[in-house]
């Protein structure tokens, strides 16, 4: 872990075009809230599902990070379950449901303020050794 680690997309205080996420942890979940704007939106008013991708990912892998392991994302799924707004205060939360050695599971889903799940996410995430 170095400082260059300030420069992640999606948590990193130091890049200018990142998301600049902070998180929290409650009852093992890893948590974090973020909020669309037109810069992150596909089609008009709905957020780019690629991005999406990138909030599933980074609560699942990073939930280890905080643990203080190196962790990165082995495998990726995504279920868009209905269109995520812009301007809306979104909760990502995720968990982890399994170990299997050095590859963790975990779950992760996309909530908005009404409680309306609008996306899932699972991810295969391995930890790294000291090497
Ligand atoms: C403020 C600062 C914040 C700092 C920022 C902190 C948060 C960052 C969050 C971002 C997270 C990311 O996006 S990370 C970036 C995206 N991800 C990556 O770049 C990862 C690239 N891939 C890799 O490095 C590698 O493929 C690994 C480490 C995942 C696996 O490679 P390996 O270690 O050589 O393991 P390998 O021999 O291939 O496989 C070992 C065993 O694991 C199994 N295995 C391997 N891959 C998979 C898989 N996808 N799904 C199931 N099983 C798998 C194999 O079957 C095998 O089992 P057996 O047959 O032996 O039984």
């Amino acid at each position: 872990m170095n400082d260059m680690n300030d420069w992640c997309f999606a948590c990193g205080p130091r890049n200018p075009i990142g998301l600049k996420l902070t998180f929290r942890e409650e009852n093992d979940v890893y948590l974090t809230n973020f909020t669309a704007g037109p810069e992150h939106q596909g089609y008009d008013g709905i957020m780019h599902g690629g991005l999406i991708s990138t909030l599933l990912d980074e609560i699942m892998a990073r939930y280890l990070y905080a643990q203080c392991l190196t962790a990165v994302t082995a495998k990726l799924e995504v279920r868009f379950r209905q269109p995520t707004p812009i301007r809306e205060k979104l909760t990502i939360s995720g968990w982890i449901t399994s170990k299997r050695g050095k590859m963790v599971e975990l779950a992760a889903k996309i909530t908005l303020p009404d409680g309306t799940v609008t996306a899932e996410g699972k991810a295969i995430v391995a930890i790294k050794g000291d090497e």
